[in-house]
């Protein structure tokens, strides 16, 4: 059977985060790391590539995205999703608005949603204004984010900066009527000109409406949340087989995994922050200091020295998450960028040497971190599995180095979005593995 779903991620743990909503709603899917060059599973039912084009230049980040788009053409997908930040990051020059009028040019389509709302996470939208929990996206910690400052709740405004067409505006009141609603009010903003729609969510059941209201949308973008409202459209039309229940218990099958157990956290999130200070209280941890790293020290090497005895009695740590104050002022003194790379590629190599000396269950905290890990692994895709806290699934890599002389084990990956899980995520996570 032809693949149904073919998703674009701007990032890695958003990749994650969106493959893992559809595996719960029973959807087999399967994440690539950037435009796959090999054979992918055939038993599937969605496949997301997972680019890293939230932040570089726009032409850049449209050139993959297309690229992205034309392969999953390929492979016969019958409906496209792009999916960004619930919290909607990007700057007035994109790159959500211009990928996204670049993917419905390709596809010869006039008419898309815009919607990063997640209720699971705390993400809702109400007259057309993202929330964060209980306050405005603009009054979150969004607004002091290094790359992309949330500094406008208002998503209307924010995306009409980043567009050439007109964006309109599907309002809860409309929402709360259902999808046959939901689909007659876009027909009138595409009467009226617009191109895009901004929709208000607050609950699963606005986004099961408004996926109802998708079904026929060529071009879908969004946060993950709206995935949710898609496999029902399969369903009903006879295909995806199995009743929700026993399909999304079936997609969330991994193989059996094993091996030493380890943390890898590179995001400095207010969440990951909380999760580190769990984890260092019963655990032992390791702090790579990027002040060191710049000095010339061989901290992946004293780190691993450090791991290897540790790893039979249980889950190590590897941070570098630090306090904003401490982050500020390791910034001032290395660069931004430098400082950002240098904890990177020492993170990555130490998850690679960890890998090495046994680890077949690692959790890696952050995006950009997960990027590097991810990459130094050799890594090309992720099998998903069950979820561990919402938008966090267990995955298992497709292909990964290990250091090993024959066939490596299959390596267990979590990719933990920043600000994703709950305080205890790096104790309780491994329960979810069989
Ligand atoms: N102590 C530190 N000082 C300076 N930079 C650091 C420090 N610790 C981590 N970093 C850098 O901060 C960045 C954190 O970004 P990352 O995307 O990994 O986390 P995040 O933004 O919390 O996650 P997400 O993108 O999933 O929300 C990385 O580039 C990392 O190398
Ligand atoms: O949507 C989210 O918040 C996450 O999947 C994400 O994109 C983190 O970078």
């Amino acid at each position: 059977m032809a693949v149904l779903l073919g998703c674009i991620a701007d990032d890695f743990t958003g990749g994650t985060d969106l493959a893992g909503m559809l595996v719960k709603h029973g959807m087999r899917t399967v994440q690539m790391i950037g435009v796959p060059t090999g054979p992918v599973p055939d038993d599937i039912d969605a496949i997301v590539i997972a680019l890293k084009s939230r932040t570089n230049p726009v032409e850049e980040a449209t050139a993959e995205s297309l690229a992205a788009l034309k392969w999953l053409q390929d492979q016969g997908c019958r409906q496209f999703y792009f999916k960004y930040c619930s919290t909607f990051d990007s700057t007035p020059r994109g790159n959500i608005g211009p990928v996204a009028e670049a993917l419905m040019e390709a596809l010869g389509t006039d008419f898309t949603i815009a919607c990063p709302a997640f209720p699971a996470n705390q993400r809702t939208i109400y007259k057309g204004h993202l929330f964060v929990g209980d306050v405005l996206l603009s009054d979150s910690g969004m607004r002091n984010h290094p790359l992309t400052p949330m500094t406008d709740a208002n998503l209307v405004r924010v995306l009409q900066q980043q567009v050439r067409s007109k964006v309109g505006l599907v309002e809860f009141a409309t929402v709360a009527q259902g999808g046959a609603a939901i689909a007659e009010r876009f027909a009138a903003l595409r009467t009226e000109g617009c191109r895009f729609a901004v929709v208000d969510a607050l609950t699963n059941a606005d986004l099961l409406a408004l996926g109802e209201a998708c079904a026929d949308m060529p071009l879908v973008t969004a946060g993950s949340g709206v995935a949710l409202g898609l496999p029902p459209n399969f369903r009903r039309a006879g295909l995806l087989a199995g009743d929700l229940n026993e399909a999304s218990a079936a997609a969330a099958t991994l193989p059996a995994t094993g091996g030493r157990r380890a943390v890898v956290a590179g995001s400095c999130s207010v969440a990951t922050q909380a999760q580190v200070a769990a984890m260092k209280a019963v655990q032992p941890a390791f702090n790579v200091d990027p002040r060191a790293l710049a000095r010339g020290e061989d901290v992946v090497a004293a780190a691993l020295a450090w791991a290897r005895p540790l790893l039979p009695d249980g889950p190590v740590l590897v941070y570098a998450t630090s306090t904003p104050e401490e982050v500020r002022a390791v910034q001032a003194e290395l660069g931004v960028d430098a400082a950002g790379a240098l904890v990177e590629d020492a993170l990555a190599a130490i998850a690679q040497g960890l890998v090495a000396a046994g680890v077949g269950q690692l959790i890696v905290a952050g995006g950009e971190t997960s990027g590097a890990v991810v990459k130094a692994l050799g890594v090309t895709g992720l099998r998903i599995g069950p979820e561990i806290d919402p938008g966090v699934p267990w995955t298992v890599a497709l292909s990964g180095a290990s250091g090993g002389d024959n066939a490596p084990p299959p390596l267990a990956l979590a990719l933990k979005s920043g600000n994703f899980g709950t305080t205890d995520f790096f104790l309780k996570a491994w329960e979810h593995l069989t």
